[in-house]
Formats: C-alpha cells, sequence, structure tokens
C-alpha cells in the first residue's frame, strides 16, 4: 500500500481530499490536536501569558503516531501562526519533510530536539517568561522551591515500578531546575543545556538565564501542565523573594523572616 507524505497509508490518510498525496497531508487537518493546529493554538494561548511575546520563545510537537516532529518559523510572530508555516522534520533522518519557502526553521530547533533524543520528549516549550527570567537572576546554578502545592504538578522523575507511569513531587518535596548561562545566539545553547539534561536526569525543564526556559514532556498535554505548573512557581518564589522568604523554607519557618 502507498505511503501519503503525512505517514499514513493513502487508504486511511485523514487530510482534505485536495491535500492528500501531497506535501500539504502533513500540516491539513481538520483535528485541533494535529500538530500544525496545536502549535498555532498553543502560541496564542502562551502569547496571551506574555511568554512568547516579540517573536520569541515557541513550541516543537512530536506526532503521536507519525513520529514527525513539527516546527515553526523563525523570527516571526508567533500569535499569528498557521498551519502552512510549519516545518515538518523525520525523526530518524533529521531531514525535513516540509520546509515552507521564505522561513527558516525555529533557532530553538537544535534544544528541542536534544530534548526529543536525550529525553524521550513529546513536545517541548520554550517560553520567555519574565518570572523565569527574574528567578535566573535570584537563583545561581538551581531554582528550588519547597513545600508549595502546586510542586504537586511536576514530575519527580521517578517512575512507578509496578504501572511505569511518572511519579509527581509531593508537598514535602524540593523542585530543582538547573540553570544555565544564555549565550549570544539561542542555537549556541545546545551544548548547556545537553550537559544539564545529564547531570539532571529526573528534571523537566532548564532555565537560561536572562533568556526564558526550556519545558518538556512525554505529550504535549503534560508539557503544557509542567510548562503552567513551573511558571506558577517561579511566580510565587519571585514573591517570596521579595517579602525575604526563601523560596525552599521549611514549613512555618516563613514567620521568622515576616518580622
Ligand atoms: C526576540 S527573540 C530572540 C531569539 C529567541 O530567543 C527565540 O526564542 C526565538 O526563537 P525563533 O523560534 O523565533 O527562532
Ligand atoms: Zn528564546
Amino acid at each position: 500500500m502507498a505511503s501519503c507524505f503525512c505517514g499514513d497509508t493513502v487508504d486511511v490518510c485523514k487530510a482534505p481530499a485536495a491535500a492528500q498525496g501531497s506535501k500539504d497531508a502533513l500540516i491539513a487537518s481538520s483535528d485541533p490536536r494535529h500538530p500544525a493546529n496545536l502549535i498555532c493554538s498553543l502560541c496564542k494561548l502562551f502569547y496571551y501569558n506574555n511568554w512568547v511575546t516579540g517573536t520569541g520563545g515557541g513550541i516543537s510537537i512530536k506526532h503521536p503516531e507519525t513520529g514527525h516532529i513539527y516546527i515553526a518559523p523563525s523570527g516571526v510572530q508567533k500569535e499569528q501562526l498557521k498551519p502552512e508555516h510549519m516545518f515538518v522534520m523525520d525523526p530518524v533522518s533529521k531531514g525535513y519533510l516540509r520546509t515552507p519557502e521564505l522561513y527558516k526553521p525555529s533557532a530553538c530547533t537544535p534544544l528541542f530536539m536534544s530534548c526529543y533524543t536525550q529525553r524521550g520528549a513529546g513536545a517541548v516549550i520554550h517560553t520567555h517568561s519574565q518570572h523565569a527570567v527574574m528567578c535566573s537572576l535570584i537563583f545561581e546554578n538551581e531554582f528550588r522551591i519547597a513545600n508549595i502545592e502546586q510542586i504537586k504538578a511536576i514530575p519527580s522523575g521517578q517512575k512507578d515500578p509496578a504501572t511505569g507511569k511518572d511519579i509527581n513531587l509531593s508537598f514535602f518535596d524540593t523542585l530543582v531546575i538547573p540553570i544555565i548561562d544564555n549565550t549570544a545566539h539561542e542555537e549556541d545553547l545546545t551544548d548547556g543545556l545537553q550537559e544539564a539534561l545529564q547531570k539532571y536526569p529526573g528534571a523537566t525543564a532548564v532555565i537560561v538565564r536572562r533568556h526564558g526556559i526550556y519545558v518538556w514532556g512525554p505529550t504535549v498535554d503534560k508539557a503544557k501542565v509542567y510548562n503552567e505548573a513551573i511558571d506558577y512557581l517561579l511566580e510565587v518564589a519571585c514573591k517570596m523573594r521579595q517579602l525575604g522568604i526563601p523560596s525552599d523554607c521549611g514549613i512555618g519557618e516563613e514567620k521568622k523572616y515576616l518580622t
């Protein structure tokens, strides 16, 4: 059976009739969950959270069925993305199956690829969150926060031996996120990110000093939840710091800082 560009055999290809058998089958879908559509809707959501304004930041998604990697173009207004703007990479050859004219793939591509290759990620989010930037000025090599309920949304790096499912941090745990220094060009962050991935095998995010944060997860839904929970915790840590409370202080210890 012949294959369509979308990765399906032609008999099951779900692309609109006009796109079937063409490279547009890789991005033409009425399914809002299709990576080409989801990158557009999530970038819009991220834009209104101040995470991807001024063209910075973005998201890459691996198609859960075909394994194709979807990447937005570089230097464009991320809230105005359309499915036809998407680059599509073959996960094995790392060659592009689709390269829209007039665009270059996101400068974050080598960083996204590091998370796919070293972490088996299903999606990678990069934001220019002001909370990440502020925490990168406050903390030296690691961001730490403890005993805040929202920590429970973040994976611990451990798996349940019975189910194989990720075990999340508990309320009494400390979330640790490595911080790497920024470089002149986004792609030059790759070595620093890869070192952090090796040194912190349980981490699901890396902060880039004076720049932002990379967050990934096994699925796009999990990556989204981790990014939201981490940004909340980064904001809480900034506010605690303004009051003189260390973000990893023990339960009840805050009282000594508030007098
Ligand atoms: C003002 S954006 C500077 C470059 C950057 O940090 C970034 O995240 C942009 O990524 P792009 O996907 O537009 O190459
Ligand atoms: Zn960036």
